[in-house]
């Protein structure tokens, strides 16, 4: 009998319709059929956004903890983030709290909605003894420069008036001064804001302002419109601008400060955090590279919810099939859509092939819905004819 190959599955998530975690168990359920013909090896990634926790939780390398939060729009729901006892780490998601999903489309509005639910698992988890906080960003449905999250760490931020302004984007444009709170006695048990080491893993490196700005950029998914552009923009500078004035820290040339909203920027300018690449922090923290050296791997598969000619500038897929590439491993993408000419296709340099299993006549309602089931097919066609190659 021959050996079964091994198939590393190290997805992203499909926005809108599929979770990193449920693209690999319905890769591990077709890999059940062909059980003596396939080993799959699951590792479901994040960019900093949307499944950053899952990710580290899916492969045993931290405990769960969950915390009742407020959502972009303050109402209440529940938010995982991820505990290392042993070295005091905790992985927050902003998401978890303050992404888009937690919206429905008519609810979106950035000029209300607040990262204050952040804030609140940042707490959560200083409260449990975090010396280290990794904090990934991306997915979300605000543009409040991370403002809320840090009022509820205990940040003032208050208008000329000297009163506090309200929680969302628009209420920065009312920004006159920022101001720290020392910690009260009853927070002794609780490292100071600034004993904690703070990682702030982003999905992406844009800018905070300008045309490749945050709210540029990104606003429009959560809601932006023309008008309400000009009072974003115009908030998230007067924050730089108070972050220049009065805490002598330029964030405004950052890159990457544009992440999540702007929050990456004010993260570094109010609690000295260190940004890096969502990605690169997740490959290292699962020990991807090591996985490479260790597993005699065959075939990996990764995928995103739709590919296009973006995937191969440095998106997740990408970056998954340079890594294999770097091993001689052949990669394959799978994407609920894909928007890309053959030519264009021809050009994807590590991602070998990219299978979709849709008609273009279907409507995406339809096509989110029936996002399992195709991938199923999707899988099943493919590895078939791989494993008969
Ligand atoms: N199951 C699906 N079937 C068909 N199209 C899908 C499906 N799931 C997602 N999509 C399409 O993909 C889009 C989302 O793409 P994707 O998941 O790659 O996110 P993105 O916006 O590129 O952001 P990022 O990759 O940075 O998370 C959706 O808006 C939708 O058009
Ligand atoms: O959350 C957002 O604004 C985008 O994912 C970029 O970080």
């Amino acid at each position: 009998m021959s050996v079964p190959k091994t198939i590393l599955v190290a997805p992203d998530s499909f926005k809108g319709s599929l979770s990193a975690v449920n693209f690999c168990r319905i890769a591990e359920k077709v890999g059940q059929a062909h059980a003596n013909e396939i080993h799959v090896l699951s590792r479901p990634m994040s960019d900093g956004g949307e499944g950053f926790v899952e990710a580290l939780i899916y492969a045993g390398l931290a405990e769960v903890k969950k915390v009742v939060v407020q959502d972009p729009l303050g109402r209440a729901t529940t938010a995982k983030f991820a505990w290392q006892p042993e070295t005091k780490t905790a992985i927050v998601e902003m998401a978890q709290a303050s992404g888009l999903p937690l919206l429905a489309p008519y609810e979106r509005n950035p000029l209300k909605a607040s990262t204050y639910g952040t804030g609140q698992l940042l707490n959560a988890a200083i409260d449990l003894g975090a010396e280290k906080i990794i904090l990934g960003l991306g997915g979300s449905a605000t543009n409040d420069g991370g403002v809320g999250a840090l009022q509820s760490l205990g940040f003032a931020f208050l208008d000329d008036q000297g009163d506090p302004i309200e929680l969302g984007g628009e209420a920065l444009t009312s920004l006159s001064k920022i101001v720290k709170k020392s910690p009260g006695m009853a927070e002794n048990k609780r490292k100071s804001l600034d004993e904690i080491e703070w990682v702030i893993a982003c999905d992406v490196s844009n800018p905070l302002l300008g045309e490749q700005g945050a709210t540029a950029v990104f606003g429009p998914q959560k809601g932006v419109d023309e008008q309400s552009f000009t009072t974003l923009e115009n908030g998230l500078a007067r924050l730089a601008d108070i972050l220049k004035k009065d805490w002598h820290q330029d964030i405004r040339d950052l890159p990457g400060a544009g992440a999540a909203g702007g929050m990456a920027g004010s993260f570094v300018g109010l609690l000295n955090a260190q940004l890096v690449s969502g990605f690169d922090l997740l490959s290292e923290l699962l020990q991807l590279e090591k996985l490479f050296q260790t597993h005699a791997i065959d075939l990996v598969i990764t995928g995103e919810g739709k590919m296009d000619l973006q995937t191969q500038f440095g998106k997740l897929p990408n970056r998954i099939a340079e890594l294999a590439n770097r091993y001689q491993v052949p990669a394959v993408g799978v994407c609920g859509k894909l928007e890309a000419s053959a030519a264009e296709l021809a050009a994807f340099k590590d991602l070998r092939s990219i299978h979709e299993d849709l008609a273009e006549t279907t409507s995406l309602d339809v096509l989110l819905a029936q996002t399992d089931q195709n991938l199923e097919k999707t899988f099943n066609r493919y590895l078939t004819s791989w494993l008969s190659a």
